[in-house]
């Protein structure tokens, strides 16, 4: 089994070391910065919030896909955005027994991939967790988790080599409740990108805390009318994650010792693309619960300020946080 990680960057230069240390064939495809980078410092470095350290080298790197191979496994490790121009060449580098894991955060990004990619077998997975790129080929994981993919012959086989070399991924039967489960979360990259701070500092304020559970509400109120499933990432259920957010801080801080148990500097990916003053993936995110509630009638005003706000930051303005926070 060959594996390629397509568009590999924060994410996906992370799950490729993953997999390279569990002995499979990894190669990358990924931008002449990230190939130069990786064979200047002799490997991918990753390491945990933890205080884990590992390296090592991809079987192979490309930077366009004329001389690429032809893959079993391709994890799509783009950005939103960038899927649907990247359609013809994942149909190049694939066969009709290729599995391609679509691992992007949000809804709505692979929509035409079904269309684009005919006689592939498309899935969609998840990482649960934070990787911050450093310097010197360098990718940090700030939260805990693992990488969640979809059951299948590949993953299997996957998630069998990595418990051979002490790894571990987690394999479901239903993503869709996973991906409705992770939108929960990533609900909060957006605050996590206007208010500027590290995700435990940030959680640390109850007003901010505030803001995020009202625009949680709305998307559990849009999972109810909508018949949607959703996955627990927390100790606690779901509904009850807004709930514990709003408590007042010293009862928060006892509560939810695992939602604040994480690298004092980690910070969500939205914060990285702004700083990068890249585009935002807002519109998959926040933007789609907005969508949603639209389609069921589901009021979701926080959401729509906050999708306003980011577009905002996009442009270059700024954005006052305190407006969000108002009376919260
Ligand atoms: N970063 C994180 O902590 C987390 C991210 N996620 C999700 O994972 C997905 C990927 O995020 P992330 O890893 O941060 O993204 P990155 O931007 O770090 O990685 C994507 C990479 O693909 C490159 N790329 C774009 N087009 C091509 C192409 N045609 N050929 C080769 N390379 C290409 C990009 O280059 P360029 O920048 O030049 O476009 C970039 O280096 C997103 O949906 C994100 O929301 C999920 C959990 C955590
Ligand atoms: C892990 C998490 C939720 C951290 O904010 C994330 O998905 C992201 O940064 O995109």
């Amino acid at each position: 089994m060959n594996i390629a990680i397509y568009g590999a960057g924060s994410t996906g230069c992370y799950l490729a070391t993953e997999l390279l240390l569990a002995g499979l064939d990894v190669s990358l495809i990924c931008r002449k910065r990230i190939k130069h980078n990786i064979i200047d410092n002799k490997g991918i470095h990753i390491s945990d919030y933890l205080g884990m350290t590992q390296s090592a080298m991809p079987t192979k790197m490309f930077t366009d896909v004329e001389h690429a191979a032809q893959f079993d496994v391709v994890f799509v490790t783009l950005k939103c955005h960038q899927l649907d121009s990247n359609y013809p060449n994942l149909l190049k580098i694939t066969h009709a027994n290729s599995s391609i894991i679509f691992m992007q955060n949000g809804l709505g990004s692979f929509d035409n991939a079904h269309q684009l990619l005919p006689q592939r077998q498309i899935y969609q997975g998840i990482t649960p967790f934070n990787v911050l790129q450093l310097p010197n080929a360098h990718f940090h994981k700030g939260t805990a988790g693992q990488f969640i993919w979809p059951r299948c012959d590949h993953t299997l086989q996957i998630s069998h080599a990595m418990k051979q070399h002490g790894l571990s991924c987690q394999l479901h039967d239903d993503m869709a409740a996973v991906i409705n489960g992770k939108l929960l979360l990533n609900l909060n990259n957006a605050l996590n990108a206007m208010c500027d701070l590290p995700i435990q500092a940030q959680l640390k304020q109850r007003p901010l805390r505030r803001v995020l559970a009202q625009a949680m509400q709305e998307w559990l109120k849009v999972c109810q009318q909508a018949n949607r499933p959703i996955t627990q990432f927390t100790k606690v259920p779901p509904k009850w994650v807004p709930v514990i957010l709003s408590l007042p801080d010293g009862l928060f801080s006892m509560l939810a010792k695992s939602m604040l148990d994480i690298d004092p500097k980690a910070r969500s990916s939205m914060w990285e693309d702004l700083q990068a003053k890249r585009i935002t993936e807002i519109d998959y995110l926040n933007g789609a619960v907005v969508k949603l509630g639209q389609q069921y009638h589901v009021a979701t005003p926080i959401n729509q300020r906050i999708c306003a706000a980011i577009k905002r930051l996009e442009q270059g303005e700024t954005v006052d946080i305190s407006q969000l926070t108002a009376n919260r």
